[in-house]
């Protein structure tokens, strides 16, 4: 998974050899958009492979919680107590923070719009600010220093490396980092992103008159409150894990998508003026420099098309969605799989299925998905799986699309975005891991319409 070019290598693998490849011992890959409404479906669950495991944090020498790795059983507790925190209407409390990170951003790209600014290393601050935001209602400083504060986005980055790096053989990662014996040699440091939540965790007060931790409505009130609604199933501890699993999830994966997309506008300049042409006919953003409001945006069909086009096209999970084969076996692609076998998915070989998305399925094509009929459209809906599926669907996803659809907007109305390598081989130049992370995008900025800051500010 670590080495460049494997997506696409997996890709290749599956046009010559099938719909199932056996990729190790007693593990295959599969590349059957059918197969995945049985190993992400719900009658039975199967359960996340133990390649998961090396996902987990550490802290103190010990593996924190986490919720991209938990068993099914953990994962039913986690989304009683956290579940409301992620809907589509819990949007709402999140959206003057999105605000914020999108103004502060534009900030700083339009201070810097004389020289080069390395795109890929802004998207990554803008999406580490925007996610201390909704999970502690505080910035930490990511966009106005311009740095990473706290080490936290280096430990962000770290832990999917590290997961990248061992996927294939948890119990080793187990003996070598989280085993009792590590504690014995190992000098046991706290993960800044643990740290991190711990100190806003004791900052938090309980407010007795509303029995609610929410004052800031933020991810960890939410946490919290939902601990008081279901007592006994989640520790103070777990909702450190919880909230500091939320940010590793959610930053380099937002930050990637976002670098993807620009290298594909930077490409096809004519969707950048579809899209801007969109956003006119809607007066969107209007004539102030603000962030559009979610609901001005979130049904925008090009804008929606533009950015799933890039979620589909060049999708930055690269760990393999492992689900463990339950008890009886299971048949997949026309082909009967033993109980015990770890079986993975292959998105970008789904993701650039002929038959479902057409014979340009590797081109970036936004118009793939207005022109499609509604039945089509629905089809390659269930295809797309870069937020993965099933019950342990992205809990973040919501958070995403409100992100991206309020940044999006207010970078092309107010900016030309020139990159500075129009030919940047992506395959080759991004570095996989856990997610792909994307090299650094140099790139010219230019305002389009000359805006004071006074102006920028007051709104
Ligand atoms: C474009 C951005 C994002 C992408 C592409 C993405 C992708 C994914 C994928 C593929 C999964 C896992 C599915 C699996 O392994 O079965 C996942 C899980 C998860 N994501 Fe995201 N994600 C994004 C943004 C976010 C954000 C912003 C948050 C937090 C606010 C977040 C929080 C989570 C959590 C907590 C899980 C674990 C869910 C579980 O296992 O039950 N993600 N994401």
């Amino acid at each position: 998974m670590n080495k460049p070019g494997h997506g696409e290598r997996m890709v290749q693998l599956h046009r010559k050899y099938g719909h199932i490849v056996r990729v190790g011992p007693n593990r295959v890959s599969t590349s059957d958009p059918a197969a995945v409404h049985i190993t992400h479906g719900t009658r039975p669950v199967w359960e996340k492979a133990p390649s998961y495991q090396p996902s987990s944090p550490v802290s103190g020498g010990k593996a924190m919680p986490s919720i991209v790795a938990m068993t099914d059983a953990q994962s039913t507790a986690v989304h009683k107590v956290a579940g409301g925190a992620f809907t589509a209407n819990a949007l709402l409390d999140y959206e003057d923070r999105v605000d914020q990170s999108c103004i502060a951003m534009f900030s700083a790209l339009r201070e810097r719009a004389s020289g080069e600014v390395d795109l890929s290393w802004w998207f990554a601050l803008f999406a580490m600010d925007v996610i201390n935001r909704i999970a502690f209602s505080d910035s930490l400083g990511f966009l106005e220093t311009g740095t990473d504060v706290e080490g936290l986005m280096a430990a962000a980055k770290d832990r999917f490396d590290h997961w990248g790096h061992w996927s294939a053989v948890p119990t080793l990662d187990w003996l070598l980092f989280k085993s009792p014996l590590t504690r014995i040699w190992k000098k046991q440091e706290s993960s800044p992103l643990a740290a991190a939540a711990q100190t806003k965790l004791s900052g938090r007060e309980y407010d007795a008159e509303k029995q609610s931790f929410s004052k800031q409505q933020d991810l960890m009130g939410k946490f919290l409150d939902g601990t008081l609604k279901h007592p006994g199933l989640v520790s103070s501890n777990e909702v450190i894990g919880m909230v500091q699993s939320t940010i590793g999830a959610g930053a380099d994966t937002t930050a990637a998508t976002l670098a993807i997309l620009f290298c594909f506008l930077d490409r096809h300049p004519d969707v950048v003026a579809n899209m801007r042409k969109e956003l006119e006919d809607a007066s969107i953003p209007g004539d102030t420099p603000s962030p559009p409001t979610w609901e001005d945006v979130r049904k925008l069909p090009y804008m929606d098309a533009v950015i799933k086009e890039a979620l589909r096209i060049f999708p930055v999970a690269q760990w393999g969605q492992d689900r463990v084969v339950p008890e009886g076996g299971a048949r997949l692609a026309g082909q009967q799989v033993p109980a015990g076998t770890v079986v993975g998915i292959h998105i970008d070989s789904i993701q650039r299925n002929a038959e479902l998305f057409g014979s340009d399925a590797d081109d970036f094509n936004p118009s793939r998905w207005t022109s499609a009929t509604e039945e089509r459209r629905a089809r390659m809906e269930r295809a797309m799986l870069g937020f993965g599926a099933g019950k342990r669907i992205c809990l973040g996803m919501h958070i995403a699309w409100l992100e991206m659809k309020k940044l999006v907007p207010m970078l092309i109305t107010y900016l030309d975005i020139d990159l500075v390598d129009h030919d940047l081989n992506l395959v080759e130049a991004v570095k996989p891991s856990g997610v792909r992370y994307m090299p650094p995008l140099p790139a010219r900025i230019s305002m389009r319409t000359p805006i004071s800051r006074e102006e920028l500010i007051s709104h």
